[in-house]
């Protein structure tokens, strides 16, 4: 599978992005048809150390049964240490040529983009993929820029061409096909996913919206 075919439903979650225990939700999901996980610990609550290696672990492996890339949020040295199929860095987070150096060369290396600035920036530095976003209002991160919303998504796949692009910020089922028909080559979504009542379901609803003509 391409990257830009794995970025189709992008699922992101830490333990306190749900109520039930988080490697059941991310199985749920995995069942349901996600395509790329990403763990992102970070938070009230958020495990550390040994706690938080124990955790990806278990999602790592997990993701490996459903043969879905498992990626870490901002921690190069967690993603080096659990063998992780790679990491996305923000803006904030080590610069992607930093990462690259350190990381195996088989790494996927996704950073964030918040405007067509940053974008085209990743873009250049030679990013595998880029996160775009917040397209919509969140409540998932409290330090989320201003929404871009579709237009900004759409200049940010004019400016990059081809790169493989993934939307991301209040992406639910009912704005999810426009997401992908201002040009993103899948959704990434937090809450859609780990808030649901079934996250089975959820993935799955999600997913058909991301097939549109
Ligand atoms: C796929 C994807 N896109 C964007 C982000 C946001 O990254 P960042 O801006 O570094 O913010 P945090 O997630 O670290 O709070 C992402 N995680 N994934
Ligand atoms: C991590 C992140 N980066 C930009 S918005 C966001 C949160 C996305 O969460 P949700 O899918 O619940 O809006
Ligand atoms: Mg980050």
């Amino acid at each position: 599978m391409t990257i830009r075919h794995s970025l189709q439903v992008y699922f992101i979650m830490g333990s306190n992005n749900c109520i039930d225990n988080p490697l059941y939700v991310l199985e749920q999901a995995l069942a349901g048809g996600i395509t790329m996980f990403q763990f992102r610990e970070k938070g009230r609550g958020a495990k550390t150390g040994t706690d938080k290696q124990k955790l990806a672990l278990q999602m790592k492996e997990l993701c490996r049964r459903y043969h879905v890339p498992f990626l870490v949020n901002d921690d190069v040295d967690l993603a080096i240490k659990v063998g992780a199929d790679g990491i996305h860095v923000g803006q904030e987070d080590e610069p992607i040529d930093s990462v690259r150096r350190r990381c195996p060369e088989h790494f996927i290396v996704g950073v964030s983009a918040t405007n067509v600035h940053e974008a085209v920036e990743a873009d250049s530095a030679g990013a595998d993929y880029i996160g775009a976003g917040p397209v919509f209002a969140t409540a998932t991160k409290h330090d989320a820029k201003t929404p871009i919303g579709l237009e900004g998504l759409a200049e940010i796949r004019r400016l990059i061409g081809n790169t493989p692009l993934v939307a991301i910020g209040g992406i639910q089922e009912k704005n999810a096909a426009e997401v992908i028909k201002a040009g993103a080559d899948g959704i990434s979504v937090i809450s859609a996913i780990s808030a649901s009542e079934n996250a089975l379901t959820a993935a799955q609803q999600l997913k058909l919206r991301t097939i549109v003509n």
